[in-house]
């Protein structure tokens, strides 16, 4: 099956603004992405990465900067069945990938937190994409729509894509790879000062109180 690895390459994870600069997002969003490929890999697949803009990267890469959900659905016209992981799941171990993979029906969806679409299986010829909002909804729908039997993975590695500051915590947390280790270099840490959900801190500041430098780089 051909697994595809969608990648913002310019300007990504504008939502952990509070955290890191432009370059340390880029990096940041790179390491994830490494994570995302080795994953796949343990997994037996051979992720190709659906990026922006051309990248150095020990994979196959196909360069289409149209808007996330155009540039899948030209993915999924040339051709099924197609697996789509997204580049931001630093949780997903080659056993929880597995799980996307495993059952039999047209169209199996990993949802995220808040409604995403993290991870996707189509064997279904007429299934298209329409990322953003509430993705996982709408993918329902079209799948319905299309007549495609429906599966979801219920997984908490798959359904964490790391977007803001709280999702970061979760990496320290659960996390397996390079990206937890990137993080821990940061000197981001886990902040359990206050009295909800953990959230972290970086240099001695919690993510909301540190102001973004500059925009450079
Ligand atoms: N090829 C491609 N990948 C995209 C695009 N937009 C997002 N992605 C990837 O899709 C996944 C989920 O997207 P987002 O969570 O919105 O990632 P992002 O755009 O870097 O994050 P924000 O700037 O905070 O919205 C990430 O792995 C991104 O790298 C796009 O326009 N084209
Ligand atoms: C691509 C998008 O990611 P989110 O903006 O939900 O993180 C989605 O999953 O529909």
């Amino acid at each position: 099956m051909r697994v595809v690895v969608p990648f913002a390459a310019e300007q990504p994870k504008t939502r952990l603004a509070d955290v890191f600069t432009p370059a340390e997002r880029r990096e940041f969003a790179r390491v994830m992405l490494d994570d995302v490929l080795r994953a796949l890999r343990e997994a037996g697949h051979t992720p190709e990465v659906l990026t922006t803009a051309g990248i150095d990267v020990d994979a196959p890469t196909i360069v289409d900067d149209r808007p996330l959900s155009t540039a899948v659905d030209a993915v999924l016209a040339a051709g099924t069945p197609v697996a789509v992981v997204m580049a931001d799941l630093p949780l997903a171990t080659p056993d929880a990938l597995t799980r996307l993979f495993a059952p039999d029906a047209d169209v199996v969806l990993a949802p995220g937190r808040g409604g995403g679409t993290n991870a996707f299986v189509t064997r279904h010829p007429e299934f298209r994409v329409d990322y953003h909002g509430a993705s996982y909804r709408d993918h329902r729908e079209r799948a319905r729509e299309v007549g495609a039997s429906l599966a979801t993975v219920d997984s908490h590695r798959l359904a964490t894509d790391v977007d803001e500051s709280a999702d970061l915590a979760e990496v320290l947390l659960h996390g397996t790879g390079e990206t937890r280790r990137w993080l821990e270099r940061q000197d981001v840490r886990l902040d359990t000062s206050g009295d909800d959900r953990v959230d972290i801190r970086r240099d001695g500041t919690t993510a909301v109180q540190r102001d973004e430098g500059p925009e450079t780089g």
